[in-house]
């Protein structure tokens, strides 16, 4: 078959993981008899650079006519150091999520048994944990009112969830849940905030549609915590734009590193799959990346095509990777391969 999908290599190492992930899924299309058809648009500082927007029409509407889009990452220094930049990077990433409708960002997190060791946790803990961060991505502080008083001195940024925004996001998590262990976890912070405590109320009233599934509740910072503390309670989780964001970086300690989680964000069009990081600006140009993230994002894209069987192969590719200790120097400095060296040798692997 033939797919179309949008290629949104971004910033930082964005081009370079990138590279990779697309390498990766033409060894797929030759394996089993695909043709994917790559079209590249920009985003982010580099879009900024070229056309002074973060992310233009013309690659919301290269988008919309995908089958899926293939995103690396977002971010440049020049701007995170300029408190007067009056467009940023990131409002690319923001806007090419609300113009998409991709409410929902689905971030798994399971360990790799050839990976326990990396850990900086001890081994009990996280062999075995394997658990999915349900992400709403659309509303919250990140997409709020925000601005500076008019002498500077003060700043500040809504909070706002719709209970229609709050329902769908939960809907989508109970179904996830259904899918897995049954256990669904709502992170909030009612204790404190408003939000919260609409999430909550709408939650303990969706909870019994549900009734095969567990639902229990945690104060975000509690869930911190004990996400470190033993991962293995956790089953489908589901919470608020950015506790999930912060949450979801925090887990992939427990997995080993940053440059191994992927994500699908999804929604009201077309789906994105993207790596959880950022574009680590320190390494870009230096083929030391870890390529990981992006290619099991890319898994994820397979999966949502329907090609289940090309994603597991390439889930498989990347498991054979790590137990050969073929990785990056995030994974292993002794071993070190270059980003570029890792995504030939599993691209390889799936041509097997
Ligand atoms: N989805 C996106 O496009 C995101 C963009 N950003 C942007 O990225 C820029 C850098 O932000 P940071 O806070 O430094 O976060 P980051 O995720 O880019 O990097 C944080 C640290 O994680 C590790 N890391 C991240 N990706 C890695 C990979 N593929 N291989 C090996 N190690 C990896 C590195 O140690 C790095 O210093 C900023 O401009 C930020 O706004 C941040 C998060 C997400
Ligand atoms: C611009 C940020 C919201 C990006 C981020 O940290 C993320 O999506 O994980
Ligand atoms: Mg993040």
């Amino acid at each position: 078959m033939n797919f179309k999908i949008a290629t949104l290599p971004g910033d930082g190492i964005g081009p370079e993981i990138v590279d990779q992930a697309i390498k990766v899924m033409k060894a797929v299309g030759e394996k089993y008899g695909h043709s994917f058809d790559f079209e590249f648009a920009p985003t982010g500082a580099s879009a900024i650079d070229l056309v002074g927007e973060p992310y233009p029409d013309s690659t919301h509407e290269i988008c919309m006519n995908a089958d899926a889009v293939l995103f690396g990452a977002i971010g440049d220094p020049k701007y995170d150091n300029d408190p007067k930049a009056k467009v940023r990077p990131e409002q690319g990433l923001l806007k090419m999520r609300k113009k998409l409708g991709l409410y929902a960002n689905i971030r798994p997190v399971a360990t790799f048994p050839s990976l326990i060791d990396k850990s900086p946790l001890k081994n009990d803990r996280v062999e075995g944990a394997d658990f999915v961060v349900v992400r709403e991505l659309t509303g919250g502080i990140y997409f709020g009112d925000k601005g500076r008083s008019e002498d500077l001195t003060s700043a500040f940024d809504n909070c706002v969830y719709t209970t229609e925004e709050i329902e769908r996001i939960l809907k989508l998590a109970y179904e996830y849940a259904g899918k897995r262990n049954k256990r669904l976890t709502v992170v909030d912070k009612a204790n404190v905030l408003c939000t919260s405590r609409l999430w909550r109320e709408i939650a303990q009233k969706m909870e019994k549609d549900y009734p095969d599934i567990e639902t229990d509740y945690m104060f975000v910072d509690n869930a911190a915590m004990q996400l470190i503390q033993w991962p293995k309670k956790f089953d489908v989780m589901v919470t608020e734009n950015m506790f999930g964001d912060i949450l979801s970086d925090e887990a992939s300690v427990i997995t080993g590193s940053l440059g191994l989680l992927p994500s699908a964000s999804v929604g009201l069009h077309t789906s994105v799959f993207e790596p959880i990081h950022g574009s680590y600006p320190q390494a870009a140009g230096k083929n030391i990346a870890n390529p990981v993230a992006t290619i099991l994002s890319a898994a994820m894209l397979l999966d949502a095509l329907n090609l289940l069987e090309e994603g597991q192969a390439v889930r498989d590719a990347v498991n054979a990777s790590l137990e050969a200790n073929f990785v990056t120097e995030d994974i292993s400095k002794e071993a070190a391969k270059s980003t570029s060296e890792v995504g030939d040798w599993i691209a390889a692997q799936v041509k097997k």
